[in-house]
């Protein structure tokens, strides 16, 4: 398989909004609505540059209909998935479940979930696989904290979550996949790494991957960076050559402003 391309990019850029726990279902409906009317008032092209939703799962069902029913040129997933696919895991997800809900990608490995719930390398490789079986797109999710940053080990540290969560996966599953690079002291906290930073890391992610899987998987790989990002940071990060997209959390759930972001090119334009 041959590095994607729109005719524009070589690979389609990704402009992802993670609701984290906000919004129920009614206010995603309604969020749903007023982003595509502006975006396709804006004329937005969706297929030069892809957009997609990661409400709450609660959300997700309501979220299908509307872009069902509407043929809405959006996409959505989950903000987690379990790595087992049915059983006694009272809370757990399935991949399979999301798929049915028309999911197309699902989070994998986010530092919330790392923080708050103890995931690691080996579980997010376990989920990765699960949504891999499932046909979802997994966005994996790996970045630094402030200790690492400072001791100067960020990309090394970047670089060995990378490899754990890809653990025995073929060259074939890691060409298109998605992974994001969140430097953890950047999340929620203003704090944005400057586009140098995210395209040193970017850079290492794609040469780790070009020299254990091909060039061709790390051609086809798409790198997003997340972490505070907003409409005024948004163009600077995405000029970078290895950026392709970007995962927004708090500026996705304003409808404008994440409609800004979608629309970044205006921002290079007007630079
Ligand atoms: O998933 C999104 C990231 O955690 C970034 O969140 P943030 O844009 O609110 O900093």
């Amino acid at each position: 398989m041959t590095s994607k391309t729109n005719g524009v990019y070589d690979r389609t850029p990704l402009i992802a909004g993670n609701w984290k726990m906000n919004l129920d279902h009614q206010q995603a409906v309604t969020l749903v609505q007023k982003l595509t009317w502006i975006l396709t008032d804006a004329d937005h092209d969706f297929e030069k540059v892809e957009v997609a939703v990661f409400p709450p799962f609660t959300d997700l069902r309501s979220v299908q209909t509307l872009v069902a029913g509407d043929r809405l040129p959006l996409v959505y997933g989950a903000q987690d998935v379990s790595a087992e696919d049915s059983g006694a895991f009272t809370g757990e997800v399935s991949a399979q479940f999301l798929s049915k809900l028309g999911c197309r990608y699902v989070l994998v490995g986010h530092s919330e979930r790392r923080t708050l719930h103890g995931e690691d390398d080996a579980m997010a490789n376990r989920k990765l696989t699960a949504a891999l079986r499932h046909g979802l797109a997994p966005v994996l999710c790996v970045g630094e904290g402030l200790d690492v940053r400072q001791a100067g080990r960020h990309v090394e540290h970047t670089v060995a979550q990378l490899r754990g969560a890809l653990e025995g996966l073929s060259t074939e599953q890691v060409t298109d996949l998605v992974v994001a690079y969140e430097p953890v002291w950047a999340i929620g906290t203003g704090e944005v790494a400057g586009p140098d930073d995210a395209q040193q890391m970017c850079a290492a992610l794609r040469a780790d991957v070009a020299s254990r899987y091909g060039e061709e998987a790390a051609a086809g790989l798409r790198l997003l960076y997340g972490g505070s990002v907003k409409s005024s940071n948004a163009a600077s990060l995405l000029r970078e050559k290895d950026v392709d997209g970007v995962l927004v959390g708090g500026a996705s759930l304003d409808e404008a402003e994440f409609a800004s972001i979608v629309r970044f090119e205006h921002h290079l334009l007007t630079d």
